[in-house]
């Protein structure tokens, strides 16, 4: 499938029938896998990274889900594995996997259930840190932006700088740094330049939550390029759901996280009522 703006939106006559159809079916699969995307998706951009979370409703939706039986609620972010657990998830209830697919916590699943952190070699140690410089030198240059540091990577911000007018100059600038770095995977996002020294991306990370739950639905939400790989490996019954105004593969289109926050409640209260606890 091709990346295009044909997602069907709230303003679209159809969208309610075919939508509203769409979550009815999938809450009402034998084993149901939801996984969300956090930035952009669940919750809000703010300027003070360590403080976003899920907007309210999102929140309640997640952890009613988590709770229900044959449903299983998955975050795939890029964000380090330690935000998911203080953030996002502090009752470990949920599938996580951080750093853009590079680890995953899957111990709710019980069991033998994998997990795992990351550990770099010293080709990849090496990279890192020449990343890591590479990245403080920018922050110097362009003042108000921040270096966020992560086991595998860095991301250069931009959404404080003193001069946003300068930002896309900036990140263009810190793409072409990076770009000069053999063997760093680079990922744009919102008023964000991300790399990282492994390959891994959201598609591993949504098809690994799907080979570990075997879910005969699986639901993925994103708002960002980086989502798209996720929301491209999904199978022909599964629901992907695009959040704001980016081009996708997803059907479906919702305007922002309090939207989705709705939708998640929506959804929330179909999976109760077919399971009989709501
Ligand atoms: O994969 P995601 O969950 O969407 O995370 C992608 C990156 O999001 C974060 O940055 C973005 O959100 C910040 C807080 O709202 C905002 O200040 C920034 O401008 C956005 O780009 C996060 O800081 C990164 O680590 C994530 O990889």
């Amino acid at each position: 499938m091709t990346q295009d703006n044909a997602a069907l939106s709230a303003e679209d006559p159809a969208f309610q029938e075919r939508f509203t159809a769409a979550l009815e079916r999938a809450a009402g699969a034998p084993r149901l896998l939801v996984a969300l995307d956090f930035d952009g998706t669940l919750a809000h951009f703010t300027t003070d990274i360590a403080a976003s979370r899920a907007v309210p409703r999102a929140e309640e939706a997640l952890q009613r889900l988590a709770r229900l039986d044959d449903t299983w609620v998955g975050v795939i972010s890029g964000r380090t594995m330690d935000f998911l657990h203080s953030a996002v998830d502090p009752d470990h209830r949920m599938l996580l996997s951080g750093s853009h697919g590079g680890e995953y916590d899957l111990s709710v699943l019980g069991d033998g259930a994998a997990s795992s952190g990351i550990e770099l070699d010293t080709d990849q140690a090496g990279l890192l840190q020449k990343a890591q410089e590479a990245t403080a030198a920018m922050v110097e240059r362009y003042p108000g932006s921040t270096a966020e540091l992560k086991p595998a990577g860095v991301a250069f911000h931009t959404r404080t700088m003193h001069r946003p007018e300068l930002s896309d100059e900036a990140l263009a600038a810190m793409l072409s740094a990076y770009s000069g770095m053999e063997g760093l995977r680079i990922t744009p996002g919102s008023m964000v330049m991300e790399c990282s020294v492994l390959t891994s991306d959201k598609g591993e990370a949504v098809a690994a939550l799907v080979e570990a739950v075997e879910p005969d639905v699986t639901i993925f939400a994103g708002d960002d390029v980086t989502d798209e790989h996720g929301l491209e490996v999904l199978r022909e019954d599964d629901l992907g759901i695009k959040v704001g105004p980016k081009d996708t593969v997803a059907p479906f289109r919702v305007a922002d996280p309090d939207a989705m926050g709705e939708v998640l409640l929506q959804l929330a209260a179909l999976r109760e009522n077919h399971l009989g606890g709501g």
